[in-house]
């Protein structure tokens, strides 16, 4: 997402002038600048810390570990001066309950976050207040409703049959190398992509296509990190130019807009249809028909007869959905691929409740028994979760928990990754993947507050997928450890690229082959 491109190059040759510069002639040696920039990150005159960022950025996740543990769980990072890119990086579990539940109202994502996220429009992830009020009580009885639980269930349980295992199948057969993490990525597209629009965007295939919008949604964000690495004139003036990434963000923009306005479009044409011919399936919806149906009256700022309403909902969802379960299955399936008596427990659970026969509802029942495949899923995401950082802002000024003075509109970044990884947090054993950790004494499951385990987000903002990423993994998972042995690849370097989503840099090379018998 943020590889080094010709403008990081430019800044770090700046940087490199500058340190020469400051630093003399006399004592100038690169070992003398690495050994400084790898120590902590050095506050330089003008540049602030940023050069120790772009020095450390392809491994800035443990950067931020290292730092954060060494600084008492937060840290204030100072950017270039008169830019306004100061952030208050913290991972301290009382400033993250005060700003995401107990002073709810004082923490927003504001105007800056909805500028560096504007091709999200006014949607779910870019609203505050009202809009996100209204927003999230619409979503909400929506989700709830047992015609989208309904439609939900059967999307999953379709794509999995028609799409990933007989996919599964032809890798197996043709004894293949594999990306796990595209696989994923594209199994996800389509089935959020069903669960939005209710239209197949079938990028799933032996073809492996590209497919415009997904690309739209990948090249928005690499626009978005790069916005959050520049000073806010220098891509203000790329924009302006169009040039690198806000070249790509602007063809994203053009993208969602003509796909979206095409398959709004197509939806309102079906309903009309379907008025006429009393042809409605009462029991399934997609989202996009349940908000087109949604009483306006209700809300206040909503606008649901609006396109452009239905458009940011479209790309927000999207964007919430896609890649987020993707980045989940893709660590979870390493994390087995390391642990093989964790993979050994699964089986065993799976083996002690799958039900044989039964109606489908039985059959789902039983995810709900899976409480160690729950606590190792939950473990990886711990570890790897799929949304590294969120960014908050004060609308008032306070002060935090940690003693930490907040102006108003300040940047706040909750470091999620470094969180999951803290010693103080969970203890000495912070960096091992231990299932065991969310499973009771009575052998339930152990509950951890979600100021501690923040990979779904906390307080009133949590994510609204939860439930239904966390069953539609734990189908994922059982049908494919059901019916396929997954093997890595030997000698592939994992690790995480620095993006809004936790995705691998590589991705994940795998071989499959097919079991004999249904499970062991
Ligand atoms: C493993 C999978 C998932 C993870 C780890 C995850 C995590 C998160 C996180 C951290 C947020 C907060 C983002 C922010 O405020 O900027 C969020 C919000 C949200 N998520 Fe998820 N998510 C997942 C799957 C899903 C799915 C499958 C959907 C729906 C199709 C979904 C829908 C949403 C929505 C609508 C929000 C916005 C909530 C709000 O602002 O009130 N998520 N999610």
């Amino acid at each position: 997402m943020a590889s080094i491109g010709l403008f990081e190059a430019l800044i770090a040759l700046f940087c490199f002038l500058i340190f020469y510069y400051f630093l003399g002639k006399k004592h100038f040696s690169y070992l003398h600048i690495k050994k400084t920039l790898e120590s902590y990150p050095w506050n330089w005159p003008v540049l602030g810390m940023l050069p120790g960022v772009l020095w450390r950025l392809q491994r800035i996740y443990d950067c931020s570990v290292e730092v954060l543990e060494n600084s008492n769980l937060t840290f204030q990072f100072k950017g270039p001066w008169f830019v306004g890119m100061d952030i208050l990086a913290t991972a301290d579990p009382a400033n993250i309950h005060h700003i995401m539940s107990s002073n709810f109202s004082n923490y927003i994502k504001g105007p800056i976050f909805h500028e560096i996220f504007e091709a999200f429009g006014d949607g779910i992830i870019n609203s505050d207040m009202e809009l996100w009020r209204d927003w999230r009580n619409g979503s909400q009885i929506i989700f709830n409703h047992q015609r989208y639980q309904n439609f939900s269930a059967s999307t999953t349980k379709s794509k999995l049959k028609d799409g990933l295992v007989p996919l599964f199948s032809h890798f197996a057969d043709k004894e293949m190398v594999v990306d796990l993490q595209d696989v994923f990525q594209r199994f996800m597209f389509d089935v959020t992509f069903i669960f939005i629009t209710g239209f197949d965007p079938r990028s799933l295939s032996i073809e492996m296509p590209e497919v415009e919008f997904a690309k739209a949604l990948d090249d928005v964000g690499d626009a978005i990190v790069h916005r959050h690495i520049t000073p806010r004139f220098v891509w203000k003036l790329q924009k302006w130019i169009g040039v690198g990434t806000e070249k790509k963000m602007m063809e994203a923009h053009a993208t969602f807009d003509r796909v979206c306005e095409k398959l709004i479009a197509a939806k309102k044409e079906e309903l009309r249809s379907q008025v006429i011919t009393h042809n409605t399936n009462g029991e399934s919806e997609d989202l996009l028909t349940s908000f087109i149906k949604l009483d306006a009256t209700k809300y206040e700022v909503l606008n649901p007869s609006d396109d452009k309403f239905l458009r940011d909902f479209t790309i927000g969802f999207m964007a919430a959905g896609r890649d987020s379960t993707a980045s989940a299955l893709t660590w979870f399936f390493w994390n087995l691929s390391e642990n093989p008596n964790v993979l050994t427990k699964i089986f065993q659970e799976i083996n002690t409740y799958l039900p044989r026969t039964g109606s489908d509802q039985e059959k789902s029942a039983y995810l709900n028994k899976l409480v160690y495949l729950h606590g190792a899923l939950s473990e990886s995401m711990r570890l790897y979760p799929p949304i590294p950082f969120q960014r908050k802002s004060p609308i008032k000024e306070d002060v935090l928990p940690s003693g930490h003075k907040v102006k108003s509109n300040i940047n706040i970044m909750i470091l999620i990754y470094a969180m999951g990884r803290m010693k103080t947090v969970w203890g000495e054993d912070a960096m091992e993947f231990k299932p065991e950790r969310w499973i009771s004494e009575t052998g339930g499951l152990r509950h951890e507050p979600s100021y501690k385990f923040l990979s779904f987000n906390a307080g009133p903002r949590t994510c609204l997928g939860k439930n239904l990423a966390m069953n539609l993994m734990k189908t994922v998972v059982v049908e494919i450890l059901q019916n396929y042995e997954i093997k890595v690849v030997s000698g592939q370097k994992i690790e995480p690229k620095p993006g809004l989503i936790l995705h691998m840099k590589y991705g994940l090379k795998v071989t499959m082959t097919k079991k004999c018998s249904s499970f062991n």
